[in-house]
């Protein structure tokens, strides 16, 4: 009797048990349940009002038919490593309904095991989370941006200008800020009321936006002012300036463009104050200061205007400006010369010259190239400057060919990366050979390392176009740059030239020295001639001469000068050159 009365209370207690673990598995929470090799066995009400799947539909199957697509295998197999390490793994998800339709859910999954330790089931619990995604992406929206334009506001920008300040504290690259705030906004918010206003700042945005590139933040601090930060502006601050100035400049040329609000035309300006920032001290409080003074200093200089914040990078931008407008003028009024810088070899004996450019500025007396060949070459400047060069130099080859002291000399003439890769560059050359009647195999191209960087079929094509007029090539500077011997080997060229502040050390940098007899031993087994320039003393000469080097050029044998103080002397030239013309 007692018997039976225990087993009836077992019985009540495991249906007891069963209505628990029934009731539980019907929660708020989406369940379901698959065997040891994941095949699901069983689902609840809720499961399949959030996935929109009936337990018949999806009994029997993988999980897998509830993938969205947007995780890769990578996170399924974290997923699955957690659960074997753990028993258990929780996360986000994107899952897709039996509608189609992706949605986010919290998913649990847990690992059941028998007595043995053996896994039976799986249990996986999940509930959609649609609506706390909104929100949070909604409170991330009120909180980073702007409510009007979208634009990230003052928060998200010190946010980003903090990142950007470690950025540039690990790279030492420049990044700039500018405040940009416009000129005449309050008459029109005044005048055509704050709708009109509205429109304004956000075709302004839209504007800003269509100037900057992606990857550079631009924000609305509020009423009529906006933040654009740059970064990534390269090493040096000259350079850094330069690109935040041309910046600055489209950013105040798209302002004043003029637009409609209903049906009034109207028209604004801006000033941009920038400021420069690096690896330097200044926090992200002092840098937005510096930008809103100078803006300030902007606006104080008769608005539509931009200033820097550092009065040195002021005064170094408006230098270049000028030089640039003077450059342009001096190319137009043919004040631009070239000087000839013999190249000799072994023996001392001219075998030609390199051409180089001067320009006689009426204030600024002779100008040297390392001050604006980088200027002509930002501005573009450098394709119109660099024909005048070659036709120059093409007529000088074409004069001495006339001479049996001078025909044989040759010319090597400096061609930047943006004039050689211009696409006219070889038709505009032959014009010119056949325009001056040089010989071409007199005439030697010198190009840089910087052009081999990129897009090096079309510059090996115009090379070997060149090579089958007769055009030599010679690499300037050779070691400064990426030297790498794959082009070397591809392209068709005749000479290495050692750079000058290789050769300058040589005698007491062990370090130069090994580079130089490197280049001059890598320069024989291409089959390469060598030069080496900036050659100033005796010594040089001779260490150069005892590794192998059979050309040079520098001061020893003579600075550049104009081609009539030319040293081509009778004792530089072969005596029967002088007497009678060669055969
Ligand atoms: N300390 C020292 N210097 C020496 C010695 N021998 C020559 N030099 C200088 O070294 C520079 C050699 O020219 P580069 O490497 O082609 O470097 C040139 C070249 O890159 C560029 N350049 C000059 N003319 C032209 C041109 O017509 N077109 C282009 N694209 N660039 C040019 O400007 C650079 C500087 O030219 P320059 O000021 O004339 O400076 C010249 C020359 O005056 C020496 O013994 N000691």
């Amino acid at each position: 009797m007692a018997e039976r009365q225990r087993e009836v209370a077992r019985r009540h207690g495991q249906e007891a048990q069963l209505r628990i673990a029934a009731m539980a598995f019907e929660t708020h929470l989406g369940m379901f349940v698959t065997d040891a090799e994941g095949r699901i066995l069983r689902t609840n009400a809720t499961f399949r009002q959030i996935t929109g799947y009936a337990a018949e539909e999806i009994v029997g199957h993988s999980p897998r038919i509830l993938n969205s697509g947007r995780h890769d295998d990578h996170f399924y197999q974290r997923m699955w490593c957690a659960i074997g390490d753990k028993g258990s793994w929780q996360g986000e998800i994107w899952n897709r309904r039996r509608s189609g339709e992706i949605y986010p859910q919290w998913l649990t999954i847990s690992a059941v095991k028998d007595d043995e330790g053996r896994i039976t089931n799986y249990v996986a619990t999940l509930s959609d989370i649609t609506e706390r995604k909104a929100a949070e992406e909604e409170i991330h929206q009120l909180a980073f941006y702007d409510p009007l334009t979208g634009l990230p506001n003052r928060r998200l920008l010190v946010d980003r200008l903090e990142s950007a300040l470690k950025e540039s504290r690990r790279s030492g690259e420049y990044g700039a800020v500018m405040f940009i705030d416009l000129d005449n906004f309050k008459t029109i918010n005044d005048s055509l009321g704050h709708h009109r206003g509205d429109e304004l700042l956000l075709i302004i945005a839209e504007r800003l936006t269509a100037i900057t590139r992606e990857t550079d933040t631009i924000a609305r601090l509020g009423g009529d002012e906006f933040v654009v930060m740059l970064h990534d502006l390269g090493l040096e601050a000259d350079e850094a300036a330069m690109v935040a100035e041309r910046v600055g400049e489209k950013l105040l040329a798209s302002l004043v463009e003029p637009c409609m609000l209903g049906e009034m035309r109207c028209q604004v300006s801006g000033s941009i104050g920038i400021t420069l920032f690096t690896d330097d001290q200044a926090t992200v409080n002092d840098i937005l200061q510096q930008a809103d003074l100078a803006m300030y200093q902007a606006k104080a200089a008769g608005r539509h205007a931009l200033c820097f914040f550092d009065p040195a990078m002021q005064a170094r931008v408006m230098e270049r400006a000028s030089l640039e407008a003077d450059l342009r003028q001096a190319l137009a009024d043919g004040l631009l010369r070239l000087f000839y810088q013999v190249q000799v070899d072994e023996e001392g004996q001219t075998t030609g010259v390199e051409a180089l450019l001067r320009w006689e500025h009426p204030e600024r007396g002779l100008v040297s190239p390392g001050v604006f060949i980088p200027v002509a070459e930002e501005n573009g400047l450098i394709v119109p400057m660099g024909l005048w060069v070659l036709e120059t130099a093409c007529r000088q080859l074409a004069a001495w060919a006339a001479l049996p002291a001078t025909e044989h000399l040759t010319m090597a003439v400096n061609v930047s990366r943006d004039q050689f890769r211009a696409p006219d560059f070889v038709p505009r050359l032959e014009r010119i050979l056949a325009v001056t009647g040089a010989r071409p195999e007199r005439l030697k191209l010198e190009l840089t390392e910087t052009l081999f960087l990129e897009d090096s079929e079309d510059t090996r094509d115009k090379m070997q176009r060149l090579k089958g007029l007769g055009i030599g090539f010679a690499l300037d500077d050779f070691g400064t740059g990426y030297s790498s011997l794959a082009y070397l080997k591809r392209l068709p060229l005749d000479q290495l030239k050692i750079d000058q502040s290789f050769v300058r050390d040589l005698l007491d940098d062990p370090t130069d020295a090994t580079i130089v007899t490197t280049i001059i031993t890598l320069a024989r087994s291409l089959e390469l001639e060598v030069i080496a320039e900036g050659v100033e003393s005796e010594e040089h000469r001779r260490w150069l001469a005892e590794q192998g080097c059979r050309a040079f050029q520098g001061y020893l044998f003579g600075r550049p000068v104009s081609v009539e103080e030319l040293p081509l002397t009778a004792r530089q030239l072969p005596v029967a050159d002088l007497e009678a013309p060669r055969p």
